[in-house]
């Protein structure tokens, strides 16, 4: 499988990945907003997401859909979850049945409770889905830094074809079987990123850090492994993988986002933190499915602001002593 890559959404990820798919082909990268897509075809940058970062010639910007997706095979999705829904809707008009859409966000749909390759099926069920997901920090792919992620699909023969497709130098992809298992990795490492935020900001320590690192994980696959996905998935890049990454670094928005609360600052200004949202979802879909997710459901009351950060920590500390794995 080879084809031309257009990617939708030109923020900090879309326009990584469009690097990294210049160094195979030409790309086209699908931006809103017409002053960052003068800016890359002008000057190589995409200051506001990406910094000083030097963008391939390879890249053709554009805030035209029709002519984004014109002659594309992949089309990679990196808007996020929360407008997932309304950004297919509005390429409906422009796709091919043979068009791959690879969904690169990480999040569940408020609203709906849909991972995005459930979107994707509801908004063009003619198109096949894929996701995309794993460690990789946009300013990491942007600059070329190796990367490993997962690319999933229904049918793993069609995934292993896309991921060779993909794949670039700096950017490998690993082909799975499993997208449930490897969406909700992605989304909800960023819920714990942020309880792992919240620890650091409140100066809880390092072993409060592994151990919120290590009990997010057991929870995040035990939420996975109850709505169909498979363990071994959670295993791997796009899950145990991912938290590893966001868990231990500023460099994570969600991360960053807990840092300032577990520190009482304002949150208002900062970047886009998919793990707000996905938060919310993810604890009602746990408690509506008699799921034990403590974590996750304490990220979603702070944030709500039904608990305060200390009484959190103290509940999760006094929960009944249990056996680990159980
Ligand atoms: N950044 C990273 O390191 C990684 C991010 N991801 C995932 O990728 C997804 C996108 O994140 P990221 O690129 O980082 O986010 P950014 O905030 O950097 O960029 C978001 C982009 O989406 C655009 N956008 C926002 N709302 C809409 C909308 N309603 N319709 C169309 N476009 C819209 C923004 O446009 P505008 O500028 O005009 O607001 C911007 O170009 C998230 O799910 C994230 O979890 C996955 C892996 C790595
Ligand atoms: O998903 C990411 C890295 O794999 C990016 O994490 P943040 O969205 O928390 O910055």
């Amino acid at each position: 499988m080879s084809g031309r890559v257009a990617v939708i959404g030109a923020g900090a990820w879309g326009t990584a990945l469009a690097c990294a798919m210049a160094r195979g082909a030409p790309v086209t990268l699908w931006g809103r907003d017409a002053g960052v897509v003068r800016q890359i075809n002008a000057e190589r940058t995409n200051r506001f997401y990406l910094g000083a970062a030097e963008l391939p010639g390879a890249i053709a910007a554009t805030t035209d859909l029709a002519e984004a997706l014109d002659g594309a095979r992949f089309v990679l999705l990196a808007v996020p979850a929360q407008t997932m829904r309304a950004m297919l809707t509005a390429m409906v008009p422009h796709l091919h049945a043979n068009m791959v859409l690879v969904s690169c966000a990480k999040g569940i749909e408020r609203d709906s409770g849909d991972l995005m390759s459930e979107v994707i099926a509801e908004t063009a069920p003619a198109n096949r889905a894929a996701v995309l997901s794993g460690p990789s920090f946009a300013a990491d792919v942007a600059r070329g830094l190796p990367t490993a992620v997962t690319l999933a699909m229904a049918d793993e023969k069609a995934a292993l074809a896309a991921a060779e497709a993909l794949s670039r130098p700096g950017l490998r992809l690993y082909a799975g079987g499993d997208p449930t298992g490897v969406e909700y990795g992605g989304a909800l490492k960023n819920v714990l990123a942020i309880a792992a935020g919240i620890v650091a900001g409140r100066g809880l320590g390092a072993s409060a850090q592994a151990a919120l690192t290590a009990r997010g994980f057991a929870e995040m696959t035990r939420v996975a492994e109850a709505l169909g996905a498979r363990v071994e998935t959670l295993a791997g890049l796009s899950g145990l993988g991912d938290l590893i990454l966001t868990c231990s670094s500023a460099q994570s928005r969600n991360f960053a986002y807990g840092l300032a609360l577990g520190r009482g600052e304002d949150t208002s200004g900062l970047k886009l933190a998919e793990g707000v949202a996905t938060a919310h979802i993810a604890a009602r879909i746990a408690g509506d499915h008699g799921i034990e997710a403590p974590i996750i459901a304490a990220v979603a009351d702070i944030l709500d602001g039904r608990l305060g950060v200390d009484a959190a920590v103290s509940a999760l500390m006094a929960r009944p002593i249990r056996v680990e794995g159980q």
